[in-house]
């Protein structure tokens, strides 16, 4: 069974290593969405595969250093791109959920990385 939690932060960031003609190499900002998928089995008394509530608590000192925050501050984020923010995610979260499966990161409702490990 596979359950999803989703997060929501605002930051701004620009990409270091584009062209300087490209616009994301220039200061913005998104609204990111943060899919965690966690993949396990149903606790036969409790019901969850893990409860949000522990999910929530997990995610929430990231979360903290991500909203509000421009991204190339952050220690590990000097190039961030959707990929190498599902991947920093992923580094400091599996740790603490071992069921994380999928780190979803969105820039825009139709843009995505999706980083599982691999
Ligand atoms: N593979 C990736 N490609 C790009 C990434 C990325 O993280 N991974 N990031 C960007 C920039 O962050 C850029 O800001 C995204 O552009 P944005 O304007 O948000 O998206 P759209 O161009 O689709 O939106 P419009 O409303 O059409 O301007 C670029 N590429
Ligand atoms: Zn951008």
């Amino acid at each position: 069974m596979r359950i999803t939690q989703a997060f929501t932060f605002e930051a701004a960031h620009r990409l270091p290593h584009v062209k300087q003609t490209h616009k994301c190499f220039r200061m913005h900002g998104h609204s990111y969405r943060v899919e965690l998928v966690l993949d396990g089995p149903v606790d036969p008394v409790t019901g969850f595969v893990a409860d949000f509530f522990d999910v929530e608590a997990a995610f929430a000192p990231l979360l903290d250093r991500l909203d509000h925050h421009c991204l190339n501050d952050i220690e590990g984020l000097d190039n961030p791109t959707a990929e190498h923010i599902a991947i920093w995610i992923w580094t400091r979260t599996k740790p603490l959920l071992a069921p994380l499966a999928v780190v979803r990161v969105f820039e825009t409702p139709l843009s995505w990385a999706e980083y599982d490990g691999r």
